[in-house]
This record gives structure tokens, C-alpha cells and sequence, in this order.
């Protein structure tokens, strides 16, 4: 089966993250994901994730730190899904692919009926949050 690398940020406005939700016609429709998409041949990382989150939500962010790749199983696909620390500069808010957006704190995540693929990412970030503050 073909894995399918996908590259999507975790995108910072002070201490709230984006999160939005994929329209029910879409692949995992309602869940809640970290925006972004497929990787295009020749793209690297970050340009694909700057032209997804433009194209999707019509944003302008700074990409930062790689932060973590999971692999996941879905059955009928496997993806590669890959993070990104972002920090938010601005957006029009159009969504194309999604039907509702949130700004969440990270403590938070565990809250939101997130996709699959995301939750070992979410935890790790929860987890770096409270060493933070320990
Ligand atoms: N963008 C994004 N996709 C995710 C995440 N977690 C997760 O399992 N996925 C899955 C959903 C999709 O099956 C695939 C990414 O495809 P996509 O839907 O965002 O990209 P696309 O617009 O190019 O593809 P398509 O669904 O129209 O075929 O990865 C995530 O956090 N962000």
C-alpha cells in the first residue's frame, strides 16, 4: 500500500493554536485536523505547507521547527504526516477544504475530536507545554 506524505502546521497565534475541521465530503470529514496537505513532487516541506495553508484558508504564516513526523494506518491508505511549528501572520479565513476553525490552547487538544494521525503529535505538544510550566 502507498504511503502518502502529507506536511501540516501547528500554527501559533501567542499560545493558542489553529485547528480546523474537514467538510463531511471530504476524506475524514468532521474530524478536526492541523491544516495543511499532500506533498507535491519536487515541493519541499515547508513550500507545500505555505501553498496548502494559502490555497485552504487563504493564510500567511511563518514556517519554524519541524517538530514531528507520525505514521499512520488508516486501512484503506497510509499517510506520513508531518509537523511544523508555525507562527500565524494573517489570513482572510476562505476556507475551501473546511467547514469551521478554532483557536485552541494546547492543553486543550485533547478536547477536539481530532483525526487519528494527529493525536500522537497533539499529545506530544501537550506534553512539551506542561514540561514548560513544571
Ligand atoms: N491536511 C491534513 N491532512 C491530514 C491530517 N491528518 C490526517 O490524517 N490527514 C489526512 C487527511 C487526508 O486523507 C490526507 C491529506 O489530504 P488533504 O485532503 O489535506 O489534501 P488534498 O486536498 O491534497 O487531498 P484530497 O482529500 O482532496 O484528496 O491526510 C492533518 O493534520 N492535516
Amino acid at each position: 500500500m502507498k504511503t502518502i506524505k502529507v506536511v501540516c502546521g501547528i500554527i501559533f497565534n501567542d499560545d493558542k493554536v489553529f485547528i480546523c475541521r474537514r467538510k463531511p465530503e471530504k476524506s475524514l470529514g468532521g474530524y478536526w485536523e492541523f491544516p495543511g496537505g499532500k506533498i507535491e513532487e519536487g515541493e519541499s516541506n515547508e513550500a507545500s505547507l505555505s501553498r496548502e495553508l494559502m490555497e485552504e484558508i487563504g493564510m500567511k504564516v511563518e514556517v519554524k521547527d519541524y517538530f514531528k513526523t507520525n505514521f499512520h494506518n488508516y486501512g484503506k491508505f497510509k499517510i506520513e504526516l508531518i509537523a511544523y511549528k508555525c507562527n500565524f501572520l494573517d489570513a482572510i479565513f476562505e476556507l475551501t477544504d473546511h467547514d469551521s476553525f478554532e483557536w485552541v490552547s494546547v492543553e486543550d487538544l485533547n478536547n477536539w475530536n481530532l483525526a487519528p494521525a494527529d493525536i500522537p503529535i497533539a499529545l506530544e505538544l501537550i506534553s512539551d507545554v506542561k514540561n514548560k510550566y513544571k
